[in-house]
């Protein structure tokens, strides 16, 4: 393994700082254990002198043993003409009792004359006073030199003058933020250049997203010789928010050979952005690199083709090394090789010529000329696939549905569904009500699945989205309902289509199940074998 690069995670502070985030206590805990077993070395997870809740996590994390990570408690130098024994913010965060503190303290002149409103002297000691302190209380001292960028553009002398009230403060990192987000790569490379060589304290970089420059600022500050990255795991943070770190992570490790987390962590990298944005309760961006859903997702025939081959004719790194897959696209765009690469998942001494994969091919453009669309919905198709190969047999029978809304008159709707299934000569009924129809019977069969199969607790619908396919009918036309469902580590899409839009819903999620349900008895299989 090339050098240590020490990874620092914010999703908890600068990330809480994104529109729509908030967490909870708990859901802060479990993001510190998901990042201290991928070996981050730093997880920033709040900021004690912003609100109890950030208080009330430190203390519960006072009786939480971490492997890796150094938890980090953040707060901003002692403010003007105070003492820094007597400031609120730094007894908070003496308060949090974690072994690193990361002070953020003004670099940029003028946000020092006019945002703190004091002078370029009471600045530095400011800072001076703050580290000094912290470093007589035994702490691991990292100073966010905000603004540092744009600072040292409109005042270098100043800018490393604050570098330097830290170092003369006895702080251990030095960590040049790009606060508003706007820089260049070179820029940031020749700066950063400029203070590695100039000081010798340990130097790390902290960049937003604002000009979509983000990651590659982050490397070029690495290339100029920082060996912090800070960031948040999927990016979210301040306005656009901060580097995605998950790509940062696997840039520098795998194309150059830097040591950000374990080894043999890595192929944990996408199943910890599922985790993240599950806890963040939010929808990962799909085509995020290396952990998207899509960043290894092939569409063109021709492409497909290719990496049926040899994949790296169009991919960059085999996706198991971030523990993602490839994925194949089914649409009009594909050819024989398409599907052939999801039928031999099932049967592989099926091939190109074999009849089964011409006999594929038809059903799949009779079903897409119904209204199917198996491009978002693969795991729909894998069973249409199963079906057609006699792998396949149903977990249940129904028995009916049935479902009843109700309309107050005064803006509130309800919905209860009755689902009465069948498993191996066992009948089961079940009753559930829901905010709508669907959301009933949905509730309604998974109660009445759970009985035989518990593992179904785990499953829920991320997102579910209709599709009117033929306007002209009206109310009569066809409708295409497409379900998202994730056990909390898999994500999986089905589709249903029907003039009626509960049984396109029912199609589409008696599919999800079976799909979870199969995908279980492999894992199994394989786990046997
Ligand atoms: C670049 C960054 O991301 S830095 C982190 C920013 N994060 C946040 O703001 C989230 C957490 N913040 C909070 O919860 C609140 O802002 C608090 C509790 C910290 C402060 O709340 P308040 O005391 O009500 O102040 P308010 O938020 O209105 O204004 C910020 C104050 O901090 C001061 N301040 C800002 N930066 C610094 C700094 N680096 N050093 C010292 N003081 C600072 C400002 O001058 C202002 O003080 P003033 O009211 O005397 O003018
Ligand atoms: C410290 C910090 O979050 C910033 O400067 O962006």
């Amino acid at each position: 393994m090339g050098e240590k690069i020490a990874v620092f995670d914010s999703t908890l502070r600068d990330g809480a700082q994104a529109e729509g985030i908030s967490f909870s206590v708990e859901d802060k805990i479990k993001i510190v254990r998901a990042l201290d077993n991928l070996g981050v070395s730093y997880v920033e997870a709040g900021n004690p002198g912003s609100n109890p809740k950030d208080l009330e996590f430190f203390t519960r994390m006072k009786r939480e043993k971490l492997k890796h990570t150094k938890l980090t408690a953040f707060g901003s130098t002692r403010r003007a003409n105070t003492l820094v024994e007597e400031d609120g913010n730094v007894q908070s965060l003496l308060q949090a009792v974690t072994p690193v503190v990361a002070i953020f303290g003004k670099s940029w002149d003028f946000h020092v004359t006019d945002i703190i409103k004091t002078t370029l002297k009471e600045n530095l000691l400011m800072i001076k006073d703050t580290i000094a302190f912290f470093k007589s209380k035994g702490k691991e001292v990292i100073f966010d030199a905000e603004h540092f960028f744009d600072g040292y553009k409109s005042n270098p002398e100043y800018a490393l003058a604050t570098l330097n009230a830290a170092k003369d403060g006895g702080v251990d990192w030095l960590v040049l933020c790009e606060t508003n987000g706007g820089a260049f790569p070179d820029e940031i490379y020749s700066i950063t250049k400029e203070v590695v060589e100039k000081l010798s304290t340990k130097v790390g970089i902290h960049c937003h997203n604002d000009g979509g420059m983000a990651v590659a600022n982050t490397i070029m500050a690495v290339e100029a010789g920082a060996t912090q990255v800070q960031g948040t795991y999927i990016g979210f943070g301040e306005r656009c928010g901060n580097v995605n770190l998950s790509t940062v992570i696997a840039n520098l490790q795998l194309k150059r050979g830097k040591q950000c987390i374990l080894k043999e962590e890595m192929v944990n990298l996408t199943s910890t952005a599922r985790l993240v944005a599950e806890v963040a309760n939010i929808a990962m961006n799909e085509r995020e690199p290396y952990i998207g859903n899509s960043a290894f997702a092939h569409k063109g025939g021709m492409h497909i083709d290719g990496v049926s081959k040899t994949p790296r004719s169009f991919e960059h790194i085999d996706p198991r090394k971030v523990g993602n897959k490839r994925r194949v696209l089914m649409s009009e765009v594909s050819g024989k090789s398409t599907v052939l690469t999801k039928i031999q998942k099932i049967n592989p001494s099926i091939n190109k010529n074999s009849p089964e994969t011409q006999k594929l091919i038809d059903r799949l453009k009779e079903l897409e000329h119904e209204g199917y669309q198996f491009e978002g919905a693969e795991s729909t198709f894998e069973l249409v696939i199963r079906k057609h190969l006699g792998k396949y047999k149903p977990f249940f029978e129904l028995k009916y549905y049935k479902i009843i809304e109700e309309n107050h008159g005064i803006g509130e709707n309800t919905a209860s569904a009755m689902v009465k299934i069948n498993v191996d000569g066992t009948d089961e009924m079940t009753v559930a009500e829901g905010a709508g129809p669907v959301n009933a019977l949905d509730k309604a069969l998974r109660k009445a699945l759970g009985t035989f199969y518990p593992q179904l607790q785990e499953v829920h619908l991320r997102d579910y989205k209709v599709r009117v396919l033929d306007t002209a009918t009206a109310t009569a036309a066809k409708v295409r309902v497409l379900i998202e469902s994730t056990d909390g580590q898999n994500l999986w899409t089905t589709v249903g289509v029907s003039t009626d839009i509960i049984e396109a819903s029912w199609v589409a999620l008696v599919d999800s199940i079976e799909y979870k349900l199969i995908k279980d008895i492999e894992e199994k299989v394989r786990a046997y074998i």
